[in-house]
């Protein structure tokens, strides 16, 4: 990306203002799993917020109802869909950001690649702003953050970094700790997302410039929790082996 000068930061209400440099839990099941249950849903929520969680991330319209009534900290709303003529999974429809915010959600979060979708990134910002919320934009590249700045997005999320096909060789990777620092070199207000495992990351990414960081599967995804530790025993099982 070739540099340009420093942005200035879109405005953000106090409310949100004040957690700059929190933590945000993501609380997504994965779907079919046997924690995929709104009432789970809303006890990871508040054992999140009880540790010290500032705000939450929550897929699906149910889940963000029943999480908005159970906490005092904002939810980041999404829903997600698998559609046939779209690779865009995160909250593609105007219909879904009216859903989310009429939910409670006070931050919405939508896919702002540039990828073929239904709803233009401009349209989705304006439904998330004519609700009254806070446009997130879930980014993947440079082009996308700089593109979804301009329109006037209030936070940018790394989140689709290693999820488009231009961005899959970081799949595996570490954090795109990159993206994060180049986006706010050049001014905007970004939430790492994507990847976070550990407490050091969480803090490398706020040294990276990042103005939140969002931590889902480390906190609330047993399952893949389960299958790091589980991986890592088969591994020292089979090097053990090896040199036996
Ligand atoms: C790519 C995509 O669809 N990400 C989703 C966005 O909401 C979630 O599945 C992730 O869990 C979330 O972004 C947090 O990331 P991680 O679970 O790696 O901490």
């Amino acid at each position: 990306m070739s540099p340009s000068p420093a942005m200035p930061l879109s405005p953000l209400p106090q409310w949100l203002a004040v957690q700059q440099h929190g933590l945000v839990v993501s609380c997504q099941s994965l779907p079919g799993s046997a924690m995929d249950r709104t009432d789970i849903v809303v006890a990871m929520a508040q054992a999140a917020v009880d540790g010290g969680a500032v705000a939450l991330r929550i897929e699906g319209v149910a889940n963000v109802r029943a999480v908005a009534a159970a906490v005092r900290v904002p939810v980041i709303g999404i829903v997600k869909r698998d559609l046939q003529d779209s690779p865009v999974r995160i909250t593609p429809f105007v219909q879904d950001v009216q859903d989310l915010a009429a939910a409670g959600a006070r931050i919405i979060a939508f896919d702002a690649t540039h990828r073929v979708r239904p709803a233009s990134v401009q349209a989705l910002r304006d439904a998330v702003h004519a609700a009254g919320c806070v446009a997130m934009a879930d980014c993947a590249t440079d082009a996308d953050g700089l593109a979804a700045w301009a329109l006037g997005c209030e936070l940018i999320g790394t989140t689709l970094s290693g999820y488009t096909e231009e961005t899959a060789h970081l799949s595996g990777e570490d954090p795109d700790f990159g993206l994060v620092e180049r986006l706010a070199r050049v001014g905007c207000r970004v939430v790492a997302e994507g990847r976070l495992r550990t407490p050091a990351q969480a803090a490398q990414a706020l040294r990276s410039g990042a103005f939140g960081v969002t931590v889902g599967s480390a906190i609330t995804r047993i399952e893949h929790i389960t299958e790091w530790f589980a991986h890592a025993l088969q591994r020292a099982h089979a090097d053990a082996g090896v040199q036996a």
